[in-house]
């Protein structure tokens, strides 16, 4: 039977050329109307894409012979990959082929906008002189902030030592030991905004880095501050910008992504201001970047179209458990404990173990993959999923290990994650109480009992008379309803430990006044919203 892939979006031509080595058609149309794509797209096994198509639940619906789609680079955000996922479809990417490609424009846009040189130009060749104008300043011994050291922050990293920039960086996800060999300071984003003289932003868009950036952060910046973004549009808050240029705050900015591509009207009339210099989405847009992607996802499809392997793809195992019904819920509860420990776990911490118990340990395998998904999901750019959760965690250089217990005096299938570095742990246990019905059962050496569910505010207090009502009676003063709660305590009159449901999510002022309640300590807030 013949295959036939569909390339869009000005994939390289070389996509084509190694699919039909592999005696795979390819058809390719880098310009098409969605009307005539849906048309189309039925009679294809595969396509590939790079940001310019949007793949939803209804382009999936016209696409009754699709098996694979394909993304010619990292981000996968124009991707519904559950809707691809309960149609059966693999979503793959090629997570590093444009790495090197992006760091060094990131570099680019850090020198062009401490020598104004995208301005500098426009003048001259506008037969303008100027030099008075266009004082650039200095990268050597100034400071760099790098806020996410992934991939691409890394290359960043050690491209801009060369130039004998001082480097800091912040990364919840990554580890001292990782820092240390390449020569960077790891410290909290606060601290990073107050002494950095450039800003390059290398995360996924989330909900923790939408508007990192902000006039809401002002006063905690550096005054004079450039900023990079090369990474996502939206990380700085963009209608902000002129208006923090304005104030003398931030001297000037580098923006390569935006929310909207190409921009609206509104973002270009910010984009003129002449402290800010732009590039249409160029990071990966070089030959090399643009060959390897190809290159890889041609070979990626034509390997999973002939079964051979699934390499780069986000979503094989959940389709193969999508049917097995024993698994099932523990999976799901192991990925909802791994979001709990990737909200409460110490900063930087770098050691992982995993105990299972009872039927847990038949499936002890995936419901790590599940736990390290749940964890990374919050804060690795690539769609971490079930398969490539257990890579990303290794890649960043945390210790994992599993042991099997043969039973628990309490629970017959359980699991405990312990996680920390040499100074601090966390230890965590949950179970499955019935279908859909989740719960933790114990923390850190407390027993409690709670569901993982919604909106959780947990604290150690003293095991005294009144400390539950000055909390719950703080949190109705803001009009905070509590839906459930439990408390597990040492023994009379010691430590206690209180988790409680809240109706809706907290914001840091909410959080900042069960801080200071006397005798309250050790405050999380954990979102399963
Ligand atoms: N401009 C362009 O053409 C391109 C842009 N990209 C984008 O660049 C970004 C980085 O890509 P990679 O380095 O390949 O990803 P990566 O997954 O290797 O690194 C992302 C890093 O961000 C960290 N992180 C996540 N949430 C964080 C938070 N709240 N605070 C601090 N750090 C956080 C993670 O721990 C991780 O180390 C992605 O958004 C990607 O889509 C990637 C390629 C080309
Ligand atoms: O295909 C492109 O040029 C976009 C690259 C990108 O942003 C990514 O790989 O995440």
């Amino acid at each position: 039977m013949s295959l036939n892939v569909l390339l869009l979006d000005n994939v390289d031509p070389v996509c084509a050329e190694v699919f039909k080595e592999r005696n795979i058609h390819a058809d390719q149309r880098p310009k098409i109307e969605l009307d005539e794509l849906k048309k189309i797209i039925g009679k294809y096994e595969a396509i590939v894409l790079r940001s310019g198509t949007t793949v939803d639940e209804e382009l999936l619906s016209h696409a009754e012979n699709l098996r694979i789609i394909g993304r010619a680079g990292v981000g996968v955000d124009n991707i519904d990959i559950p809707a691809a996922t309960s149609k059966g479809v693999l979503v793959m990417n090629t997570p590093d082929g444009n790495t090197i490609s992006t760091a060094e424009h990131t570099c680019g846009m850090i020198i062009a906008l401490a020598r104004n040189i995208p301005q500098s130009v426009d003048r001259v060749k506008s037969g303008g002189w100027d030099r008075k104008k266009f004082m650039g300043t200095e990268v050597h011994s100034k400071t760099l902030g790098i806020v996410g050291l992934g991939k691409i922050g890394t290359e960043v990293a050690l491209r801009m030592k060369q130039f004998g920039m001082d480097l800091l960086a912040y990364d919840p996800f990554t580890t001292q030991d990782h820092a240390k060999e390449i020569g960077v300071e790891l410290v909290e984003l606060d601290d990073l905004l107050g002494r950095s003289d450039f800003l390059t932003v290398h995360t996924p868009l989330t909900e923790k880095t939408k508007n990192m950036i902000s006039l809401d952060v002002a006063d905690k910046l550096k005054p004079g501050i450039r900023l990079v973004n090369c990474a996502r549009g939206g990380i700085y808050k963009e209608e902000d910008l002129v208006p923090l240029i304005e104030k003398g705050i931030v001297a000037g900015a580098a923006l390569d992504v935006y929310t909207t591509e190409p921009p609206t009207k509104e973002l270009y009339e910010t984009l003129k201001n002449p402290s800010i210099i732009c590039t249409p989405h160029l990071g990966a847009s070089t030959e090399e970047a643009q060959e390897k992607v190809a290159v890889q996802i041609a070979s990626q499809i034509s390997d999973a179209l002939e079964n051979k392997n699934y390499k780069g793809s986000l979503n094989s195992k959940s389709i193969s458990l999508l049917t097995n019904d024993e698994v099932q819920p523990y999976v799901e509860l192991a990925e909802k404990l791994g979001k709990v420990s990737g909200q409460i776990m110490p900063d930087n911490a770098n050691n992982f173990s995993f105990e299972y118990t009872g039927i847990c340990t038949k499936y002890s395998e995936v419901l790590t993959d599940a736990i390290l998904k749940g964890m990374l999901s919050q804060y690795v750019s690539e769609s971490v999923n079930l398969i490539n959760a257990r890579h990303y965690a290794l890649e960043r250089g945390f210790k994992l290990s599993e042991t099997n217990k043969s039973d628990d005096k309490n629970y017959n299938d359980l699991i405990t994650i312990k996680l920390g570095d040499s100074s601090e742990y966390k230890q965590i246990s949950a179970a499955v109480f019935g279908p859909g019905d989740y719960r933790i059962v114990e923390i850190d050496g407390f027993g409690i009992e709670l569901r993982l569910e919604g909106d959780i505010l947990m604290y150690q207090n003293l095991d005294k008379p009144g400390m539950l009502a000055a909390v719950s009676s703080t949190l109705a003063k803001q009009d905070i309803n509590i839906g459930a709660l439990s408390l597990g305590r040492e023994g009379k009159g010691s430590n206690a430990i209180t988790a409680v449901i809240v109706d809706r999510q907290l914001n840091n002022e909410e959080l900042d006044s069960i801080y200071k309640l006397d005798g309250v300590s050790n405050v999380k807030y954990i979102s399963l919203s």
